[in-house]
């Protein structure tokens, strides 16, 4: 495997695989596809399918993203923000369903309180047997913060000054309870053991917690910590806090950039580069051909609404970076006398500007289509590039693969989660959900390429992370003293 003409080096240890869970598809108009999931009331059903799949495939985690708001306009953008079951509620539920799979909950350290979240948490991690992990998001949006009474969202520098106590509570109350507390001495009548019990007293400048907590420390010590994000603060927070960072690289190059310097961020912390991963988001469309790829995302295409002529009035209401107007300005040419489903003549191709010529690329990778070819670009496909943000890959289980295995030994990324474009409803034949193809496609295909594992080895997310143990700070004061 090369990649600019040089010999790519074998790499140590194998992916990191997570499913992000949507349950109405991660593709906006997913739940348009015949036989799609398309009424939250039935998610249930959708998320134990969904976890049971994931786990059969030995993925290291299922994630949970949060938003603390809806809003009809999501309908057309992303319609599973719409209702949604609450994350601490889905990992909770799919812990008691699944028995191997880590469970990762979004909470936003804006929002949230940490006593309650290390309390949670630290209860889920043992009823499932160490699986949970916490994704720290900090929360900048307006509708989120007015559902919690803030009438202005506090700036960057605050937020993330508040989410590093944030953590810095989590780890000092998971710590409360030293092993061996509980010492059950049904003969003098001591339960536990009082000098194993350690209150916290932290009192920062956004939080404080006086600790303990009332909850044993979680079987993984500390339940992984992700951060999102990829600014200066949320990389310098990652560094410093937590064990994942989930960033969102817009290209090949910004990865291979952002993976060298925030590892050494994590070095200049003090902490051991190999304590800590990189994961970032793809939605694969992925078929048994790389034709029969390019012809469901064809149909994916066909199904976002866009407004149907040139200049015409948004029925739907739909965004503003959907119509023909933002099409042309984008592309840099006039669109007056043309339909969605033109294909774009070479001559007007020529003059598209570089952000018109990057979508060209777009829907060639997408689609197999080219301007001129058997096959051509639709004003239709441009558009649709353009509006629908998320880091699509479609080809066949060898191209996926492909694309996995290069980003992980460039050492662009540890890992992926994975958004699947459409589920299929509890009543239809799984043939049409997107995470299915993944799992019965991509992942052997991996396995064989012995970038995968083929059955869990651990039985907690640390193992599957291959993150090491934390140590009580309680016990480790008690060592350095020694
Ligand atoms: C992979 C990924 C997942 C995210 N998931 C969430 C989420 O579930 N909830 C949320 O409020 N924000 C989420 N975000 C948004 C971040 O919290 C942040 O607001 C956004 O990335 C902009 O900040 P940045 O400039 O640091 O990237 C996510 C971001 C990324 C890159």
């Amino acid at each position: 495997m090369t990649i600019n003409g040089q010999q790519l080096p074998p790499r140590e240890g194998h992916l990191v695989l997570g499913a992000t869970v949507r349950t109405l598809g991660a593709w906006p108009s997913g739940w348009r596809v015949p036989g799609a999931h398309g009424n939250p009331a039935d998610d249930p059903t959708i998320l134990r399918r969904t976890a049971l799949t994931a786990e059969a495939a030995g993925l290291d985690f299922l994630f949970f993203g949060d938003w603390l708001a809806t809003a009809a306009e999501f309908e057309h953008t992303d319609p599973y923000l719409l209702a949604r079951i609450e994350p601490f509620a889905a990992v909770s539920y799919l812990a008691a369903v699944t028995e191997r799979i880590g469970l990762v909950a979004t909470v936003s350290s804006a929002h949230a309180e940490p006593y309650t979240t290390a309390r949670s948490s630290a209860s889920i991690d043992v009823l499932s047997g160490g699986r949970v992990a916490l994704c720290v998001a900090t929360g900048a949006e307006a509708r989120s913060a007015s559902n919690f009474g803030w009438d202005t969202v506090h700036s960057d520098a605050d937020r993330f000054a508040a989410a590093g106590e944030f953590i810095d509570i989590l780890r000092g109350l998971w710590d409360s309870w030293e092993d061996g507390a509980f010492i059950a001495d049904a003969a003098s009548g001591r339960l536990i053991d009082g000098s194993k019990l350690h209150p916290l007293n932290y009192v920062g400048a956004y939080r404080a917690s006086a600790g303990p907590l009332n909850t044993v420390r979680p079987p993984q010590g500390h339940p992984p910590i992700a951060v999102v994000g990829g600014s200066v603060n949320a990389r310098r927070l990652a560094a410093r806090d937590a064990d994942l960072l989930f960033a969102s690289p817009r290209t090949f190059d910004e990865a291979v950039e952002q993976y060298v310097s925030s590892r050494q961020q994590v070095a200049r912390e003090g902490r051991s580069v190999r304590d800590f991963r990189i994961v970032t988001p793809i939605l694969p469309i992925v078929a048994e051909t790389r034709e029969a790829a390019w012809a469901i995302y064809d149909e994916l295409v066909a199904l976002v609404p866009l407004p149907d002529e040139p200049l015409s009035d948004v029925r739907l209401q739909l965004p503003s970076n959907r119509t023909f107007r933002t099409l042309a300005s984008v592309l840099g040419v006039p669109l007056t006398s043309v339909a969605l489903d033109d294909s774009v003549p070479t001559r007007v191709a020529a003059r598209f500007s570089s952000l018109g010529a990057q979508l060209v690329e777009a829907v060639r990778a997408r689609s197999g289509r080219v301007v001129g070819g058997e096959r051509p670009v639709t004003y239709r496909h441009l558009l649709v590039a353009h509006a629908v943000t998320a880091p699509v890959l479609v080809g066949s289980a060898a191209d996926v693969a492909d694309h996995f295995e290069t980003w992980f030994r460039a050492r662009a990324v540890d890992g992926f989660t994975v958004l699947s474009a459409v589920t299929s409803a509890v009543s239809s034949e799984t043939a049409i959900d997107s995470f299915e193809a993944f799992a019965t496609l991509v992942v052997p295909e991996l396995q064989r390429r012995g970038l995968f594992r083929t059955a869990y080895e651990g039985s907690t997310l640390r193992d599957h992370l291959a993150l090491p143990a934390v140590p009580n700070s309680h016990l480790r004061v008690q060592l350095q003293t020694l």
